[in-house]
């Protein structure tokens, strides 16, 4: 049974899930030292937020398949390390959608009518009402900075609050923010005429410290912000001089630069205009199940070695789509894996050509197998469809596309041409039915094999003789041959024999081979 490394608190029905096909173990209390001790024993890890699988931690995780982030935000995951290490990254990027939204709606009311701060007067023992006469946020502007599922669910509600929204999100497209009835403005604007600015974009390099000293100084005065994305987005020095200052009117976070926020941040400090929560978000009992069926399905499913949905470092392949493409991704693998072999020393260039009735399809996933087929001579079991075009792109392996569906000698069909330091080696195949694999051509010499485990190839004069003399050779060696085609495109020209044979070949014996006269090369491929 494989492992599974439960390391932040999931809902049990997640748990119960993986438990269908591996034994699981809940820790969620283990040190960032403890957490690299244990990993190696692991083959998936299922974390929240607490859990920071920084490069070290990942590179620890030598045996894992798959980490599964029960949330949307994968920044506390050296994704590119995963990556590199052939582990697919999985998240679930809808399921707590709605509680973060609501939480978002929550905190900008509780802003506007200082409720935590109301409640823990009254809970203190007094019964004061001066101190605490909010605003109204009808009629007010929202400006809306990210407007992904989160932002866009939040500009559905505070629209029906009766809420002017803007919203700045550069790669949105004006069609999209048209039908949520929202404005697509750029930064400066939104800052200069929101009332309350809300954030819903992910921690990146280029949203670090995007609310900055420079940029709340353009703000409306007594603007407030809320922050239920990322800690970092916000600067929370410049925040809390503006706070102290009178310049922004009330902040709301969910989320810090630090998490845990450490007991001596500032933060804690500031008045009843400024309400913190310890990244609640996505907590509530909804998100939570929906969270941990998403990723644990997705666990479950990757270690039976079928796909992931919602992969981050993996092109995601809807299941009906999959079914189609299998047979196809089994097909380039395989012929990525002999034009590789055929190509002998380093390959530079890869296309991949796709025919008939894939000319239409997803190409990616395909190109990934072809490449995963390429390098597994070379890399092995190290060479996956999480890193093959990683792997291609660090060996400076060029990969270009075409298609042609007019191709109709098949329903549908692969074929690659690899460029190398030998010269150029093209082969393709096609499915027989709905996923019986053929080899269709090598070098442009028709022919139709089945490909087996070990397989010999020659390229030959067409001449009495030649074939008699190799099928002589190997039963010499003791080479039991299962099948034989030889392909020609003229009588007598050259030809291409391709032999299915059941044992490998002993050493030497290719030598041999190549010099049988009328024989030009001579290859044996193992696939
Ligand atoms: N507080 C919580 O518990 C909680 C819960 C769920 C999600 N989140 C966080 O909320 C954020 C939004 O989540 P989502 O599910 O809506 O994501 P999403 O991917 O659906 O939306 C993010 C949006 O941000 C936009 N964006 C990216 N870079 C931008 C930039 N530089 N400037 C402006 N817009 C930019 C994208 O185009 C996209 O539309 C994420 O950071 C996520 O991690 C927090
Ligand atoms: O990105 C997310 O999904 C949220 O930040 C939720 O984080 P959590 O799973 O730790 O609550």
């Amino acid at each position: 049974m494989p492992k599974v490394l439960v390391s932040d608190p999931i809902d049990q029905v997640g748990i119960d899930i993986l438990s269908q096909v591996a034994t699981v173990d809940v820790k969620t209390t283990l040190s960032p030292e403890e957490l690299i001790q244990v990993l190696p024993e692991y083959d998936a890890i299922m974390i929240r937020s607490g859990t920071k699988l920084t490069k070290e931690a990942v590179e620890a995780g030598k045996n894992l398949k798959i980490i599964g982030r029960a949330g949307v935000g994968v920044d506390n995951v050296d994704v590119p390390t995963a990556t590199r290490m052939g582990i697919v990254v999985v998240n679930s990027p809808e399921g707590n959608t709605i509680a973060a939204a609501e939480h978002t709606l929550a905190m900008m009311m509780s802003l506007s009518r200082f409720i935590p701060a109301a409640n823990a007067s009254l809970k203190g023992g007094k019964w004061d009402r001066k101190s605490f006469t909010g605003v109204e946020v009808y009629k007010k502007t929202l400006g809306i900075l990210g407007l992904g599922k989160i932002g866009s669910h939040v500009a559905t509600v505070a629209k029906s609050l009766g809420m002017r929204i803007l919203a700045y999100d550069p790669f949105l497209t004006a069609e999209r923010a048209e039908k949520l009835g929202v404005h697509l403005v750029e930064l400066e604007i939104l800052l200069r005429e929101a009332d309350y600015i809300t954030l819903h974009l992910p921690k990146t390099k280029e949203t670090a410290h995007l609310i900055n000293a420079d940029r709340i100084a353009i703000m409306k005065d007594g603007v407030r912000i809320i922050n239920c994305a990322r800690g970092g987005i916000i600067d929370e020095i410049a925040i809390a001089e503006a706070i102290k200052s009178g310049k922004i009117g009330g902040i709301a976070l969910d989320v810090f630069e630090n998490e845990p926020l450490e007991a001596d941040s500032g933060l804690r400090e500031l008045g009843a205009n400024v309400i913190l929560t310890p990244h609640l978000g996505a907590s509530t009992e909804e998100a939570q199940t929906n969270v941990a069926v998403d990723v644990a399905e997705q666990i479950r499913d990757v270690l039976l070695g079928l796909p992931a949905r919602s992969a981050v470092n993996i092109p995601g392949l809807r299941p009906d789509v999959w079914q189609k493409l299998k047979p196809y991704l089994q097909l380039a693998e395989m012929l990525g894996n002999l034009v590789g072999q055929l190509a002998g020393g380093r390959v530079d260039t890869l296309n991949v050509k796709l025919q008939g009735e894939i000319a239409n399809s997803e190409s990616q996933p395909i190109v990934v197998a072809a490449l995963k087929g390429l390098l597994s001579p070379a890399l092995r079991e190290r060479v996956n469809f999480v890193n093959a075009s990683i792997e291609a792109k660090e060996r400076g392996i060029h990969v270009t596309e075409t298609r042609d569906p007019s191709v109709e000698d098949y329903s549908g069909s692969i074929h690659l041409t690899a460029h190398g330091s030998q010269g150029q080696q093209e082969v393709t195949g096609a499915l027989l039915g709905k996923s019986e694999i053929r080899i269709t051509s090598i070098n442009e010499f028709p022919i139709n094999v089945a490909p087996t485990h070990y397989m010999l190839l020659t390229l030959h004069r067409d001449m009495p003789g030649i074939i008699g003399r190799i099928g002589s050779l190997l039963g010499n060696f003791n080479v039991n041959i299962a099948s034989m085609q030889v392909g020609r495109r003229m009588v007598r020209g050259e030809a291409v024999m391709v032999l299915n044979i059941d044992d490998p070949l002993p050493s030497g014996l290719l030598d041999e081979i190549v010099h049988i006269q009328g024989v030009t090369d001579a290859f044996v491929v193992k696939l």
